[in-house]
Parts: structure tokens; sequence; C-alpha cells
């Protein structure tokens, strides 16, 4: 059974049309990198894999995970708070509470098996507070644990992040440009624990890429975006120069010449982002 389902997924803002019938199966354990230009659909897709965003209505559309409807025909499932239970969304910004300490933010991945006053009145039980450091010493911070998330920088904050879908014991993990604004060796440390995680406890990791040189480094199978539509599904080693070319349009020569004068396909292959950083 795929991890993931997703059936001729259409999504329309206004008259913008960020997503054209995508089709996509990952399996158990799979690490897929999600690639394509600023604004071809990467962010949308993840959203509705968790069923932040909700599809056009249309018959043939369906997003399952794990087996689970997330949504049909522009529906939600009814299973959406169980499937999110277990799938750990990971964002370029982050997404912790600054203001509360690390720790706290970390045990949130437990308070879907948390009774509902434990969590308002932070009264952890032993155990999870355990989990909680064990995994924040899995991701090198946990002398951290008790300072305030804000206090961190945003290497930490992301590994902080990791942490929680680490506690969460998620079997599923969304990144949405999860290195987008790290540094080159806080970026390498944030790809390095996502793919432990999936090599050593099977986690299905699939992540979006502004980096094409990540991708070759920790993703064997590459998913790439184009205005909306899947336009390459295989492996990130096929990937060649007129295949990237085609994704990201000319604006990319110089750096793709770059690529292609080193033999090894891992060469680092960063592409400009657009207009929306500096906005
Ligand atoms: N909430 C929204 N309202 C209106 N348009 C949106 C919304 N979210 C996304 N879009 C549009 O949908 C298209 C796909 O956007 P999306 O954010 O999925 O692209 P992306 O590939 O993730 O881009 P980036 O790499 O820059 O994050 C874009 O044209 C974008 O402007």
């Amino acid at each position: 059974m795929p991890v993931i389902d997703v059936r001729d997924l259409r999504k329309t803002f206004g008259t913008c049309l960020a997503l054209k019938g995508v089709n996509l199966t990952v399996h158990d354990g799979e690490m897929v990198a999600l690639l394509g230009a600023s604004g071809s659909g990467k962010s949308t897709l993840l959203r509705h894999l968790s069923g932040l965003h909700r599809a056009d209505a249309g018959p043939g559309s369906r997003v399952q995970v794990m087996g689970r409807t997330v949504q049909e025909a522009g529906r939600c499932g009814g299973a959406v708070r169980d499937i999110r239970a277990s799938v750990a969304m990971i964002f370029q910004q982050f997404n912790l509470v600054d203001r509360l300490p690390v720790m706290h933010n970390v045990l949130a991945g437990a308070f879907h098996r948390l009774p509902l006053w434990r969590t308002l009145l932070k009264r952890f039980p032993p155990q999870e507070c355990e989990a909680a450091l064990d995994a924040l010493e899995r991701v090198g911070i946990a002398e951290r644990a008790w300072q305030r998330a804000s206090t961190l920088s945003g290497g930490q904050q992301q590994r902080a992040a990791i942490s929680r879908a680490i506690v969460q014991r998620a079997r599923l993990i969304l990144a949405d440009e999860p290195i987008a604004s790290l540094d080159p060796e806080s970026s390498r440390k944030v790809m390095e624990l996502l793919a432990e995680l999936n090599r050593e406890r099977g986690v299905t990791v699939v992540v979006s890429l502004h980096q094409v040189d990540h991708a070759f480094a920790y993703c064997p199978r590459t998913v790439a975006l184009r205005h909306g539509e899947v336009v390459y599904d295989g492996p990130t080693a096929s990937l060649t120069r007129e295949r990237l070319k085609h994704l990201y349009g000319t604006q990319s020569d110089e750096l793709f010449e770059r690529a292609v004068a080193t033999p090894a396909a891992v060469t680092p292959v960063v592409l400009p982002r657009p207009a929306l950083q500096a906005a």
C-alpha cells in the first residue's frame, strides 16, 4: 500500500491554476525530492497532502495518505485529524512557538496521544520528557532544551522541528523547503538528519528543495513540477542537464554549465531564488 497516493489533483487560486491534475505515488521508506522553480506548485502539493488546502471539486480527484482519505473530490475525509498524528510537516519558517522553551515545542509532538489537561497545564509524563530529551540529543541540541525557541539559530530551530517529528513518531515527514533560509553547514545537518530518519527508522520523507545538489546527495527519487504539472518522476541520478533546463528555464544556464563541466552530478547547483525571497 502506498504511503501517498494522489490522483488527478487540481487546485485553482482565483485565476491561477496552481496544480493541473497531479498524480503521485510514494511508497513506504522512500526519500523523495520535490523540485521545481518558484511558483511551480511544490508547497501547494505538500499542503494538500496534510489537508491544509482543499482541492478543486472534481470526480476523479483524491488524496490518500497511509491508505486513508485526506480528501476526495474537493471534500476533506473524516480521518484528517488521525492522519495528521502520523504526518509531520516541517516548514521553511520552523513553525515553533517562539516564547516557549524548545522542550515544550518538541513535546508538542506528543500532544495527539496525551489528554488535553496535560497539554494545557504542561504536565507531561516523565517518559514523554525523556523521549523529547532523547530526540534533542539525537539532533545535537539537548543543551538548548530549556532555552526559548526564539533564541535558537535558524539551523537549531529546524533541528528542534525535526525533534518534534521524532517525538511525534511520524511515519511520514513532509518538509517544505526546510533548508531554504539556512547556511550551507546547517543545511547539510538538516538534510543528513532527514536522511538518517529515513534510513534508520524507515520514515518516508518528501522534501521540497531549491538546491538541486541536495536532491542529488540525499534523495534517490525526484519528482519535478513545472507550472503545476509533474514533468519528471524518476531517479535523481537520471536528471540530465536538459531535463533540469526544461524545469528551470534559461535563467539557470550558467549554473548548469558549471554542473556539466564537472562529471559528478552532485556538484552544487544552487538555483537562484527568484523575487519571492527578496520581497
Ligand atoms: N494562497 C494562495 N492564494 C493565491 N495564490 C496562491 C496561493 N498559494 C499559492 N498560490 C499560487 O500558486 C502557485 C504555486 O505556488 P506554490 O507556493 O505552491 O509554489 P512553489 O513551487 O512552492 O514556490 P516556491 O518555491 O517559491 O515556494 C503560484 O503561482 C502561487 O502564486
